[in-house]
């Protein structure tokens, strides 16, 4: 416990992962909400909108134009990308960010336009600007000022990936990356094909070859081997559920080999677990509501290929949660301050 909380607003506290950040901050001992905006649903309290929350953080949601910064200390950016670094852009410089928005996650802002679609504001921010996959950013998060909280779905994969990478212990041209999402991934805003009934009882790939989060996903593989040419095969899924998210890694390697490596990566970190060779399969609902990422290992039938999977909850690991594991980590706190008593709602 500090002496003084840190007061946090929230931006897009209307949003799934805004108001996920004000459920799991009900735990935190040193951060209390003071601050929810939103757009479309300002003028409402968070409980209008949320009624789950009634009676633990009932802020009155307002325009990010309506915040009093003098008295914020961090701010979480739960908007869209885009919107997302025009609005923190124009913050004071005492305020820290936890982004979750994928617009300071590129290095390099010729990538993120290539990304895109549109420059980047801010392109010498974004290339200094920590990626925060919270087990593997290292020293450079204490202190840091602003934090880029990595997509949900490399997340996932990157956990799996990262620690194969130096020494290289795969087939570096043979990745390939099947993911699944549940429909909070996509956010509260009402999209075409995102309707219960065009959702429920069936499944679909999307941005087939080209999601946004390949380019991300090659960045950070290269980057840790110290190579630039490492490609991915990525295709994310959508299924009928809220939350939750399934990858499965199709690698070239030895199964013992990479289930130690992964197993060493790990060893100690509270929230990620590398289950027993010969364990059954992770399920979604093992990590739901929690800031676990299970990881497990396979041997394939087919010679020399090994089959990684993992889960987590998108709205946990896969954003709100790591962004608190984030916050902890800047300022030097217990990583797992606000996290650890989360227990997975199950069944
Ligand atoms: N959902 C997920 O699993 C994950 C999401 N992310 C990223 O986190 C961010 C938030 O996602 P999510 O919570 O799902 O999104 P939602 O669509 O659920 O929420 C978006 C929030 O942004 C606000 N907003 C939208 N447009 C504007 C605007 N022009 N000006 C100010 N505020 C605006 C909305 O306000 P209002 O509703 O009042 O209009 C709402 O509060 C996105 O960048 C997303 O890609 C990252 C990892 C996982
Ligand atoms: C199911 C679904 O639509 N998921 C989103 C990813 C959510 C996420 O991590 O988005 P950001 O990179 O914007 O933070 C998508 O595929 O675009």
């Amino acid at each position: 416990m500090t002496d003084q909380p840190l007061k946090a607003a929230i931006l897009g506290a209307s949003g799934y992962t805004g108001a996920e950040t004000v459920r799991l901050l009900r735990n935190h001992p040193n951060v209390t909400p003071v601050a929810a905006t939103g757009n479309a649903l300002a003028g409402k309290t968070l409980s209008d909108i949320f009624p789950h929350l009634r009676g633990k953080y009932d802020l009155d949601v307002i325009k990010a134009e309506d915040v009093d910064w003098g008295g914020i200390d961090v701010a979480f950016g739960c908007l869209p990308h885009g919107t997302s670094q025009d609005l923190i852009e124009t913050l004071p410089a005492h305020v820290k960010v936890v982004d979750l928005s994928s617009d300071y996650r590129f290095r390099d802002a010729v990538a993120y336009s290539k990304a895109y679609g549109r420059e980047h504001i801010a392109p010498k921010r974004t290339a200094n600007a920590i990626y925060g996959l919270s087990e593997h950013a290292g020293d450079a998060m204490k202190g840091a000022d602003l934090v880029a909280c990595p997509g949900c779905y490399p997340t996932a994969i990157l956990m799996v990936l990262l620690p194969l990478m130096n020494p290289m212990i795969i087939d570096r041209d043979a990745i390939i990356i099947d993911a699944k999402s549940g429909a909070t991934g996509a956010g509260r805003g009402l999209k075409e094909g995102n309707l219960f009934s065009e959702v429920t009882e069936g499944l679909h790939a999307y941005g087939v070859g080209t999601h946004r989060h390949t380019p991300e996903i090659e960045q950070e593989l290269n980057l840790r081997a110290g190579l630039n040419d490492i490609e991915v095969t990525f295709t994310p899924h959508l299924i009928p559920m809220a939350r939750g998210e399934h990858v499965t890694c199709h690698l070239r390697g030895d199964v013992d080999a990479i289930h130690a490596a992964l197993s060493a990566a790990y060893e100690g970190q509270p929230f990620v677990s590398v289950l027993p060779l010969g364990s059954p399969p992770p399920d979604t609902r093992h990590v739901r509501g929690t800031n676990d990422c299970r990881i497990a290992v396979y041997p394939d039938s087919a010679k020399g290929r090994v089959i990684v999977i993992a889960v987590i909850d998108n709205l946990v690991k896969g954003s709100s949660g790591q962004a608190i594991q984030n916050l902890n980590l800047m300022m030097g706190w217990d990583q797992a301050l606000g996290l650890d008593a989360l227990l997975p709602l199950f069944p």
